[in-house]
């Protein structure tokens, strides 16, 4: 039997959220060293550790099926490449940024200036739609670096917490894109591939629905049960159980983890006892 070839990258910001993923699934995977090209026990996988700006290269030409990889890197090189899943996680911007104590209205302020960036063609394609046009420095990494330097006047690079801006004096002006890591098929999928790649992506779904999850189980008088399962919507309607006490019950849901504190408060005001809440470990529905 043939196997599903995903790629993920080997080492960096991707790395660490796209192996837990993959493991929470429930897939085996033997890390050897330095081994670029591993096969997963117990699903028919072949994981391939590669870097994240030649994926999209791999993607085109078949030679992987699927790919873990950051949204903006296809936006760069990925055209023709579909997203079929967000996974949530490496979340950033890709941004311009200038110096503190430059004045910017909005991108006509760039028209015949210097640019230094890693993505010469997010920011092409951005400054064409405006018919600005800029002069691209091309330079792969410490982009913030190059207005100190006398490089350049303006960057467009990753932002995420606004940190090393922030420590290079420079300011975001404006949002290009936002990114987060995806997966992303080949278009020269074969339908065996295709097939497992549905199975692996059903199971990342449920894992992802389990992270926004949590389970709660409570105690509660009768008479408040009415009042408490207005509170907790549950996946269909919540479990009530009976407990040993008589006039009591146990009530057993599953609500959203932004929503968590509100709901658990609001448990409490109307009679709530003996509240727990578990985290989910798949949520198959
Ligand atoms: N500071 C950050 N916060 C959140 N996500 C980030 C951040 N920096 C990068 N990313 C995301 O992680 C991806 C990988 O970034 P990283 O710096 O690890 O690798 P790279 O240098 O782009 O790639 P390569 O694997 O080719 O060396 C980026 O494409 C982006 O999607
Ligand atoms: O807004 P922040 O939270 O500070 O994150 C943004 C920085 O993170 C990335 O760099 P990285 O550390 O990956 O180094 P690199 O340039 O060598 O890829 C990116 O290129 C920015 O420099
Ligand atoms: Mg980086």
């Amino acid at each position: 039997m043939s196997k599903l070839k995903l790629a993920v990258q080997k080492s960096g910001r991707l790395h660490e959220d796209s192996m837990k993923i993959l493991k929470d699934i429930g897939l085996f995977v033997d890390n050897g060293k330095d081994q670029l090209k591993v096969s997963a026990a117990n699903f028919p996988l072949e994981l391939f550790y590669l870097r994240n700006g030649d994926i999209p290269q791999y993607l085109k030409d078949g030679v992987v099926d699927a790919a873990i990889i950051g949204e903006n890197i296809l936006f760069e090189k990925g055209d023709n490449i579909n997203i079929i899943e967000k996974l949530g996680f490496s979340k950033c911007k890709v941004s311009i940024a200038l110096p503190k104590h430059e004045q910017y209205t909005n991108i006509t302020c760039l028209q015949g200036k210097r640019i230094a960036t890693s993505y010469p063609n997010t920011v092409s394609k951005f400054l064409k739609k405006r018919n600005v046009s800029a002069n691209l420095h091309i330079i792969n990494g410490s982009v913030e670096i190059a207005p100190n330097i006398g490089l350049a006047d303006a960057i467009v690079d990753i932002v995420s917490s606004g940190n090393t801006l922030f420590k290079n004096n420079l300011k975001e002006v404006d949002v290009l894109l936002e990114s987060e890591a995806v997966l992303a098929v080949s278009p020269k999928i074969n339908n065996e591939q295709k097939n497992l790649l549905e199975r692996l992506q059903f199971r990342i779904q449920s894992v992802l629905k389990s992270r926004e999850n949590k389970y709660v189980l409570l105690n509660a008088p009768d008479e408040k049960i009415k009042d408490i399962i207005n509170i907790l919507p549950g996946m269909n309607s919540p479990t009530i159980m009976p407990l040993a006490k008589s006039g009591w019950s146990s009530l057993h849901s599953v609500i959203n983890k932004n929503k968590f504190w509100e709901i658990i408060d609001e448990l409490k005001a109307n009679g709530a006892e003996g509240i727990l809440v578990c985290p989910i470990e798949n949520m198959v529905i």
